[in-house]
């Protein structure tokens, strides 16, 4: 079978992004991995699967595999592809949108060159939320929120926040100098984090100013991640160190995060870029060498 499919990226971060309304998609992770991968497949961080929401007044609902072929609950910088993608496909007309995710309800807007901003719900820093068990670690107060230590990784503290999606954000001084393939997948790996966990290395620059990378849960480290950027943001603030907005510098791009406190939803706002569309032969690709291994 023929799929149809746009590659797009924000901030780098990068996207598979399919139309899941005007095609029958039922792919099992194995399959969504093989999408995913950067030599047999197409090659991204994350697919993007758009389909019609059943709940009244939201125009669609969406759904995010990260490339480990696992679908997951959010994505900052795959919400905004996905409300430039429907509206370049004319699938709407609207330039405010409500999406179902399994996040919740986001609200979208895109205005001029492709630029979008996103309501990315309320952040979310008790320990069942993440979810985060800190057996077996320490604990120190930093301003309003809990900085945690591995006795194992007693140099790389960590604070805790969830955006629908789990989040530890790590502290910087150099986030070039930072051992990102190293803490990353080893603070995933703790039993700590039950559903594993995305990991940022953020460097504050000045209380409006950072710059971050992220090795993500199911894709490892990406050139930015849009909620990662606003767990980056919130603890940071939560900490005393930061202050609203917030310019993130990632690899790929920068994105603006905005959050007037706790209970209130964070704002991000940022690219979005279109690389080539095409089609892909479910059999070729399903069944190549990637598969046969
Ligand atoms: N890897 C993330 C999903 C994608 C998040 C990131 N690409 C973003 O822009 O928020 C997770 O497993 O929770």
């Amino acid at each position: 079978m023929k799929i149809k499919f746009t590659k797009m990226h924000g901030a780098g971060n990068d996207f598979v992004v399919i139309d899941g309304i005007h095609q029958s998609i039922q792919f099992t992770p194995a399959q969504w991995q093989a999408i995913a991968h950067r030599q047999f497949g197409i090659g991204a961080d994350q697919m993007l699967l758009v389909e019609r929401s059943a709940l009244p007044g939201i125009d669609f609902k969406y759904r995010i595999m990260n490339a480990d072929g696992n679908e997951v609950e959010h994505c900052g910088n795959g919400s905004r592809c996905f409300v430039r993608f429907v509206h370049d496909q004319g699938l709407t007309d609207k330039t405010t949108i409500k999406v179902e995710t399994l996040s919740g309800i986001l609200t979208l807007q895109l205005h001029e060159a492709g630029r979008v901003t996103v309501q990315m719900g309320v952040p979310r820093f008790t320990a069942s939320d993440i979810p985060f068990d800190a057996t077996g670690l320490s604990t120190t107060e930093v301003g309003n929120t809990t900085q945690y230590t591995h006795p194992q990784y007693a140099d790389t503290p960590f604070c805790v926040a969830s955006m629908g999606n789990p989040h530890a954000v790590i502290e910087v001084a150099d986030v070039e100098t930072a051992s990102v393939q190293t803490i990353g997948p080893s603070l995933q790996a703790l039993p700590n984090f039950p559903k594993s966990v995305n990991v940022g290395f953020m460097q504050v620059l000045d209380p409006h100013h950072v710059k971050l990378r992220v090795y993500e849960r199911g894709a490892g480290e990406t050139l930015a991640c849009g909620t990662g950027a606003c767990a980056a943001v919130v603890t940071g603030i939560q900490r005393g160190e930061l202050q609203s907005p917030v310019q993130v510098q990632a690899r790929g791009g920068i994105l603006e995060i905005a959050w007037a406190g706790p209970g209130e939803q964070v704002a991000m706002t940022g690219p979005t870029a279109n690389v080539f569309s095409g089609e892909f032969e479910t059999d070729a690709l399903f069944n190549n060498n990637f598969n046969n291994n």
